[in-house]
């Protein structure tokens, strides 16, 4: 008599910093939905934070969708370091391999759990793809960023190989890179955060990027958290030369799909913060004007100088809209120039770490100053809110090259922030809302000055998000692929 098979058991080991928490948890959350078992590992310093900061109920998991978590080799004097960042991933990758390992022996002995099947690394976790090859497992890897990035990220050893880096001196970075296969001409850069590292060239970051973007052809199968309607002409190139790349995204849409129709996907204990969660500000947002509030929120990572939050600040004083300012660091505001909070009291709010998604998606949002990490991105494109792009490391040049020069739902704020530009490009969104009668006046005059900036309006945008979803229910396309083919194959075994 034939047994029953075993359910197919992911593991999915995310990169410990937040940006990646969201999607890695959305994928998991969509395997689950799926029918698949899912472990999902944390670090034992986030697994710890995420308790602190939503109670240890959010990580109890449930039947079929466990947390486990395993230490990612830092010591505390490492951790408390100015380059926290770079000795982490390097922690992560020389030390992490060995607790996997028992961790998925000690999954595969424990009684009533699925025996593993599957690895699912993030980005920066390529240790995980070589441990899954060890075992005989299959694995997938996330890249919780663009296709542009990804395309970007696969040439940086052929731009080491042509000389365009080191660069000599800044000049160099405005050098226009047309040969990239799917990419507009692009800037050097525009192409990554790292090539902006004229001190360092070999910087550990730089290196570490570029080895992992080639270590993600050890996995079965690439998936991106991205559409290809959004990326087309570079996710057909990039396809050209890495055939399993596949697209999933936008991650947060396609589970917002599962909330509508699937019953078992309404409790959303998955959704996990590293800080505490502010929702405190949504009665001042009802308060406000449609889309009159500019959101400001440079992200997880961003460590602003006190020029720079003056200057922010003083641009938002001067540009007349409300303002929701997310300040990150426990809220600590000794950057804010002391007369400033009088200046603009009642028109300011300020938050911590808030409920970004929920806010984006508030009527009375308008434009989001941002530092184009990808998710915040996605978020504001999947709601419709126009961006100004403050780039700040890494992909998030790219993301704002696409976001202002391709997809034209941003304006482009310069490298060293100044409060004129700031309240200028803060304007143009709230002026074209007017333009199209969303606000309560319009100055005809104005309508030149938006000519440059193409913003697509709010519903127009949402059809990006609503697209998405559509093929998620029919047509062909990326989200077919997680649904039918995707699950499919890993429930059958067949991820080569
Ligand atoms: O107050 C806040 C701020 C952010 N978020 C959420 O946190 C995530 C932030 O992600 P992202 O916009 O990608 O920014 P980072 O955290 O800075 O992301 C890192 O990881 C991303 C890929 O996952 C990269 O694109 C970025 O460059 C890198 O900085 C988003 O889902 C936001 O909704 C909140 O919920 N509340």
């Amino acid at each position: 008599m034939d047994m029953p098979r075993a359910k197919p058991h992911a593991v999915v080991v995310r990169y410990p910093c937040s940006g990646n928490i969201n999607p890695a948890l959305q994928l998991a959350k969509l395997l689950y939905l799926q029918g698949v078992y899912v472990t999902f590992v944390n670090t034992e310093h986030n697994h710890r934070r995420v308790e602190a900061t939503e109670g240890a109920e959010a990580l109890r998991g449930r039947d079929g969708f466990r947390f486990e978590a395993i230490p990612d080799g830092l010591s505390e004097v490492e951790r408390g370091a100015h380059n926290y960042g770079l000795s982490l991933s390097m922690a992560v990758s020389q030390r992490c391999a060995a607790p996997l390992r028992e961790l998925i022996a000690r999954l595969n002995c424990t009684a009533g759990v699925p025996p593993v099947t599957c690895v699912v690394p993030t980005f920066m976790m390529s240790f995980a793809l070589d441990v899954a090859r060890e075992l005989g497992l299959q694995s997938m890897a996330l890249w919780g960023c663009s296709a542009g990035a990804l395309m970007g990220h696969m040439k940086l050893r052929e731009l080491r190989d042509k000389g365009y880096f080191p660069v000599k001196d800044e000049t160099e970075l405005e050098t226009i890179i047309d040969w990239i296969p799917g990419m507009p001409p692009i800037k050097l850069g525009d192409i990554s955060g790292f090539l902006r590292r004229t001190d360092d060239p070999d910087c550990f970051g730089l290196r570490f990027n570029e080895s992992e973007t080639s270590n993600l052809t050890k996995a079965g199968a690439v998936i991106l958290n991205t559409f290809d309607d959004l990326e087309a002409d570079v996710l057909s190139a990039l396809r050209a030369e890495y055939p399993h790349v596949y697209t999933v995204g936008p991650l947060g849409s396609l589970l917002r799909h599962h909330h509508v129709n699937d019953d078992a996907a309404t409790d959303d204990s998955t959704d996990l913060s590293l800080w505490k969660k502010d929702t405190e500000f949504v009665p001042w947002l009802d308060a406000q004007e449609p889309r009159s509030v500019v959101y400001v929120n440079f992200g997880s990572h961003a460590v602003l100088s006190p020029e720079q939050m003056a200057e922010f600040a003083w641009g938002l004083a001067a540009a007349g809209y409300p303002f929701l300012w997310a300040v990150r660091e426990g809220g600590d505001l000794t950057g804010l120039p002391s007369d400033f909070l009088s200046e603009v009291s009642g028109r300011c709010r300020l938050t911590t770490w808030c409920a970004q998604e929920q806010v984006l998606r508030h009527r009375a949002v308008g434009c989001f100053v941002t530092h184009n990490g990808w998710n915040s991105t996605c978020e504001s494109i999947a709601a419709g809110v126009p961006m100004v792009c403050w780039p700040g490391f890494a992909d998030q040049y790219t993301n704002s090259k696409y976001a202002c020069e391709v997809w034209r739902v941003g304006a482009r704020l310069d490298d060293e922030v100044r409060r004129e530009q700031v309240t200028h490009r803060v304007s143009i969104p709230g002026r074209w809302a007017r333009a199209f009668g969303l606000g309560p006046s319009f100055a005809g005059s104005e309508r030149a000055q938006l000519g440059s900036l193409k913003v697509l309006d709010r519903a127009e945008l949402g059809k990006l998000d609503r697209y998405a979803l559509g093929l998620a229910r029919a047509r062909p396309g990326p989200a077919r692929w997680l649904v039918k083919v995707f699950f499919l194959r890993i429930k059958r075994g067949r991820i080569d």
